[in-house]
């Protein structure tokens, strides 16, 4: 499905601030897996995800996805297979476009483009039914813009919209960490469910160590730019944050100090 070979990334190679990003990372995921990822700060995780998705271009190695390299292929072009949500909930969507407008152009990602522009009656009854699934009353507001939605409301949306046209890959940037505790859970079980019934094989970095051992089937700890730790099956059901700490520490060498992970 996804075969991630060797890939590799600095930034600002051979400068005052050069950063080595990711050393000779290999992931293989198999239809319908779902991988979260944790790790501390600069631990590589965005530049992991962006690099599936083409915003940031790898230095080194192949990028397959269902047999086709992707790793040269620019982000728009990708973007019309691989669903993704940020951190950020203002991201994602067009905050002076209505919900319906943001869905129909979710709808047609990656298709090829046609002259007739709008919303048709099929498309408005199935936009419905999508967000009658997010039980945040934005079924009835189809002419609202998005704009006037809260943050949760916004990156519910984005769910939606970066599933909508069921992506061959969903890359999920801590898509929760910026929303209240309430709204945060609603939108990760919302997350679970429509990765759940649509089977889609599914990245998530998090920095909720909970989150990543309860959360789809197989965890990855990155540290300094590779893979540290690559847990799944019983071994990962037996696991507790505890358990996970004590592992990042024999294997990295180093103690958790000052990092977002310990403060979930
Ligand atoms: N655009 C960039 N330019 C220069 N350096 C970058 C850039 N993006 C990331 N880096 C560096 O690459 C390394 C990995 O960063 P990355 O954002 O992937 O880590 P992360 O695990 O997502 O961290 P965090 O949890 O703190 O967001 C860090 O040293 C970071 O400073």
């Amino acid at each position: 499905m996804l075969v991630v070979e060797s890939i590799s990334k600095t930034f600002n190679p051979g400068g005052v601030n050069e950063r080595i990003a990711l050393q000779e990372i290999s992931l293989h995921l198999k239809p319908g897996e779902v991988v979260t990822i944790i790790g501390g700060n600069g631990a590589g995780k965005s530049t992991l995800l962006n690099a599936v998705a083409g915003v940031v271009p790898v230095d080194r190695g192949r990028i397959i996805l269902d047999g086709q390299e992707i790793h040269c292929q620019r982000e728009h072009i990708r973007a019309g297979c691989i669903g993704r949500v940020f951190q950020d909930p203002m991201m994602g969507t067009a905050a002076s476009m209505t919900i319906e407008e943001n869905l129909s152009l979710a709808m047609r990602r990656g298709k090829p483009k046609k002259l007739r522009r709008g919303v048709t009656r099929k498309e408005r009854q199935h936009f419905k039914d999508r967000l009658e699934l997010l039980d945040l009353g934005l079924e009835d507001r189809l002419t609202t813009k998005v704009g006037l939605l809260s943050g949760g409301q916004r990156q519910a949306l984005t769910l939606l919209m970066a599933t909508i046209a069921m992506p061959r890959l969903l890359l999920l940037d801590e898509h929760t960490a910026a929303l209240d505790p309430k709204t945060a859970e609603k939108v990760l079980q919302l997350s679970r469910t429509i990765v759940e019934e649509n089977k889609l094989t599914t990245m998530m970095v998090t920095h909720n160590m909970e989150q990543a051992l309860s959360f789809g089937d197989r965890t990855l700890m990155l540290h300094d730019g590779k893979i540290l730790l690559d847990l799944g099956g019983s071994r990962r059901k037996k696991t507790t944050v505890s358990d996970l700490l004590a592992m990042f520490e024999k294997a990295s060498g180093k103690v958790l100090g000052n990092d977002r992970m310990l403060l979930n």
